[in-house]
């Protein structure tokens, strides 16, 4: 089945007094119809880039230069004005870090969610009330809460609420930036429970962007996980969990609890020298080649959709 989203090549820099600081470099990755894709890295690897890119809400210094970012075939980078207004919210919706925090603390919940259905769909503000109240409902909000602000209900009812507000207009794909990040973590549980709900119920394909492997590993089918501005890996979730197969993707996967299964010691993550013309990493893997100190493996296919940025085999050390 064609892909919802593709992204090919992207090159992200930030050029502010002379200096270059790489976001995204050789970023390529596609998400299917109802498809949940994951991107996992530590802080600055580039994940909000890439959310921000395929947004189309990356302001200057940030600078696309290089790529090609296609939503259901359309060259996103060549969207302007109205097409890129409906664009966004209608084809593409996101969730931002601490969105929760971004609701109008002097309109109730109802004016809020009530004026998207005014504005873009034109509706009464009556009608757009009702809708509203369904929207609440399906994230399992009473709908009698339409009438609260935001400071009356607690973080995790306003993040669903940020969610709702999200998928209001049917987008395709629903980019999710640390969505839970704020909250402790039993409601991070139920929110998540929530979201795969939505998602089933709706059908849309969801980027989901954090640091945290095992909410990504539990949520996402296929994971990039990215370091200093690349994907290094690319995989199906249980194949990652199984078997990271990069150095840094199994740093990533035992510095992090997981939510099932056995226990298992955790280590802290170490830190790559992060240069663009070698492989911090070439030290953890098995020495049959020597170039890896002078390049940054290309990522390449090792079995059927897994691909990973090294270009030695054998098991890592
Ligand atoms: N406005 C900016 N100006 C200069 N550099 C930036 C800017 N925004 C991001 N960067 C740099 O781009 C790189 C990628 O940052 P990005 O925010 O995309 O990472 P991230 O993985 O989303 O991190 P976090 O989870 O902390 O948001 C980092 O080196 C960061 O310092």
């Amino acid at each position: 089945m064609d892909p919802v989203l593709e992204v090919r090549n992207l090159r992200v820099e930030y050029r502010s007094d002379g200096r270059t600081v790489v976001g995204a470099d050789r970023v390529s990755f596609a998400i299917g119809p109802g498809e949940i894709f994951g991107l996992a890295g530590e802080s600055g690897c580039g994940k909000s880039t890439i959310a921000n890119a395929v947004m189309r809400l990356l302001k200057p210094p940030a600078q696309i230069t290089a790529g090609d970012i296609r939503f259901q075939g359309r060259d996103v980078l060549a969207l302007a004005g109205g097409e890129l207004r409906a664009f966004r919210w209608r084809q593409i919706a996101m969730v931002f870090q601490s969105a929760m925090n971004s609701l109008n603390p002097v309109l109730t919940i109802g004016e809020q969610i009530g004026d998207i259905f005014t504005t873009h769909e034109k509706l009464s503000r009556r009608a757009a009330r009702d809708r509203a109240g369904e929207l609440l409902e399906l994230v399992g909000i009473d709908p009698e809460r339409l009438k609260a602000y935001p400071h009356q209900l607690s973080g995790g009812m306003r993040q669903r609420v940020v969610i709702a507000m999200a998928v209001a207009l049917h987008p395709r794909l629903l980019i999710m930036d640390e969505p839970t990040t704020a909250l402790d973590v039993v409601v991070q549980q139920e929110i998540m429970a929530q979201i795969r709900d939505l998602q089933r119920e709706l059908g849309f394909s969801i980027l989901f962007i954090t640091h945290d492997m095992s909410l990504m590993v539990e949520l996402s089918q296929r994971i990039g996980v990215m370091y200093g501005g690349r994907i290094v890996e690319l995989a199906a979730a249980d194949d990652l969990f199984a078997k990271p197969l990069h150095p840094y993707s199994e740093a990533l996967m035992n510095a992090f609890p997981p939510l099932t299964g056995p226990r298992r010691e955790l280590t802290g993550l170490f830190d790559a020298p992060r240069t663009t013309d070698s492989c911090g990493f070439h030290i953890r893997c098995p020495p049959d080649r020597s170039d890896c100190s002078m390049n940054i493996p290309d990522l390449r296919e090792v079995a059927p959709g897994r691909w990973v940025a090294r270009s030695t085999e054998g098991d890592l050390r």
